[in-house]
């Protein structure tokens, strides 16, 4: 095709992530004498196999990242083209990528996902974590690294503070416990003393959606000190288990040595030997009290400043937007993602999006929340497809099921995490109770209760709860004739549900 020439096709997927990568394959299946284009910024796709459906909203899968030629194979109707959307022009169904091409569509989906929201930019000690090019460079870091500050306290920084062995780590979180995006402060005190301990040789094994990659951990000289986001490359995003396989070791003999500084932000950075902060605002930790020299310091709000190698900003993402945005009437909310309504579809016709990049602006079921994962990217991509059919076939469409209930099976600190419905009571204002079973290192298992009703709850450990609980908060059955009996371990719940 010519540099200017036009391309059309009746469906049109930008990303290769999961929520593009689903989206594609569902309707090359329901369209197979019709081409779908999926245009991606990055050389590898996300794949997922082997799905099963747990239970009723509960999912496995696993997710390898493959050379574009494994989606091929797989659907031939699929035609995969690496190069980033550089401008949509909505009123003329038209998109135009990097490499001067056009192409014309009858229906977009835009699972560009999104990149990290660091907490500040274009400083080269600051370094976030996305996609397989980003944990490459930070491990390089961390190879030679004594102490790191890690600043957030959500997904990214739990699994390092845990993974990472050999370096100082001083982690400032903005919340009174950690793991505010996930849990509780019961839950956080459960499992901080697995940071005070040694790493077990083996990880536990916890069935969930697992994560491989094609890609080897060998660093080309073109990576060493740049990750490819900062050289404006856009890979997809990491996974489950992204850390096994690499060795995240810093240059210390310790396992874990973790210093927690709660409730307080980075409030300024300052560069190599300058020691811009005066000392008498630091307290004379170990920490602070040092005389060494550090390529950068960080100053907390709490007035407490210390030198480190770098520092990770686990700071949440933003949606990659920009490209379809400018000159359009697209649609964003507040945490910058495209506005979706229950149908996939942005506020520009013919538009629809999926997955990290979207904010879905529907009333949501009383039990379910948005939150950016890799399951959810995938029921996503997975709707959006069914979406774009239906309206190409002037069909209707009911949401799908697995909106109706928040589910993600995870693992923290080497225990299973499972989180059902409104797990951190989101929402419910001060109308709800609590039900607690604890036993100090082995589980954790809390019960978010509203007027009888179970709302949602948080599973550590091998609880084996997670089918009953799923079933108790669908059903919305009247419990309170069981009172605490719900968590009684000597009784079989599931037995008395049957
Ligand atoms: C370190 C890490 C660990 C994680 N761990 C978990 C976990 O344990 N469990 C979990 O559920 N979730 C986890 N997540 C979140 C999960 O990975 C994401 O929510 C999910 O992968 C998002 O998928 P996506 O397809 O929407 O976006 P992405 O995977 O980001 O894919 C976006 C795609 O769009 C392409 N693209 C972007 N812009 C353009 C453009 N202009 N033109 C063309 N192509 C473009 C990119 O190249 C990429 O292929 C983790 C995320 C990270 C970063
Ligand atoms: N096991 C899992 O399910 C995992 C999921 N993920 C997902 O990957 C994505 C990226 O992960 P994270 O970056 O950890 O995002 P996150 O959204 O999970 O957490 C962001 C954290 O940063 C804090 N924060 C935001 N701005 C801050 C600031 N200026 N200073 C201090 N703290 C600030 C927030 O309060 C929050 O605790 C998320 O969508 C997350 O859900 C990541 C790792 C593991």
């Amino acid at each position: 095709m010519a540099a200017t020439e036009s391309e059309k096709c009746k469906f049109l997927i930008v990303g290769g992530g999961i929520a593009g990568v689903t989206c594609a394959e569902q309707l090359a299946s329901q369209f197979p004498s019709d081409e779908i284009i999926l245009l991606t910024a990055s050389p590898l796709i996300k794949a997922v196999t082997n799905f099963k459906q747990v239970s009723k909203v509960l999912e496995d899968f696993d997710v390898e990242e493959q050379p574009h030629s494994f989606l091929e194979e797989r659907n031939p109707n699929v035609r995969v083209i690496q190069s980033a959307v550089k401008a949509l022009a909505a009123d003329q169904h038209t998109v135009c990528t990097e490499d001067g091409r056009r192409y014309v569509y009858e229906k977009l989906c835009i699972c560009a996902g999104a990149r990290p929201k660091l907490i500040t930019h274009g400083n080269p000690h600051v370094l976030g974590i996305r996609d397989t090019d980003s944990a490459q460079v930070f491990q390089k870091r961390l190879s030679s690294a004594r102490r790191i500050a890690v600043v957030g306290n959500g997904g990214i920084a739990l699994e390092l503070v845990y993974e990472i062995e050999g370096c100082e780590v001083i982690w400032a979180v903005k919340d009174k416990a950690m793991g505010n995006t996930f849990f509780d402060a019961g839950a956080a005190q459960f499992l901080v003393p697995q940071l005070e301990s040694a790493k077990p040789k083996a990880p536990a094994i916890c069935k969930r959606t697992k994560y491989s990659t094609e890609a080897c951990f060998v660093l080309g000289p073109e990576h060493q000190e740049q990750s490819a986001a900062e050289r404006g490359e856009l890979g997809s995003a990491l996974g489950p288990d992204w850390h096994e396989g690499i060795k995240l070791k810093g240059t210390k003999e310790v396992s874990h040595k973790v210093h927690f500084e709660y409730q307080c932000e980075i409030s300024q950075i300052s560069y190599e030997n300058t020691l811009a902060f005066p000392e008498h605002g630091s307290d004379q930790t170990e920490s602070t009290a040092d005389k060494e020299l550090w390529p950068v310091y960080i100053q907390l709000t709490n007035g407490k400043t210390y030198g480190c190698d770098f520092i990770v900003s686990a700071t949440g993402v933003i949606p990659n937007t920009e490209p379809f945005v400018r000159g359009n009437n697209l649609e964003v909310a507040e945490d910058c993602g495209l506005k979706v309504n229950e149908h996939m579809c942005t506020s520009e016709p013919d538009i629809y999006a999926a997955g990290d990049v979207c904010t879905t602006a529907w009333e949501p079921s009383s039990l379910w929340q948005q939150m950016r994962l890799w399951t959810q990217a995938r029921q996503m991509g997975w709707y959006a497809a069914k979406c774009m059919a239906a309206d190409t076939l002037g069909q209707s469409i009911e949401m799908d099921f697995c909106f109706e209930l928040f589910a993600h099976i995870t693992k923290f600190f080497n225990h299973k995490v499972v989180l059902l419905g409104k797990y951190n009571a989101q929402g419910l204002g001060r109308d709800h109770e609590l039900l607690l079973r604890c036993t100090k290192g082995h589980e954790y298992v809390k019960v978010v209760m509203q007027r009888g009703r179970m709302m949602g709850a948080v599973l550590i450990g091998d609880t084996d709860l997670e089918e009953t609980f799923e079933n108790l908060i669908l059903n919305q059955m009247d419990l309170s004739a069981y009172g605490e009996d719900l968590l009684n371990p000597n009784i079989d719940i599931e037995d008395y549900f049957d």
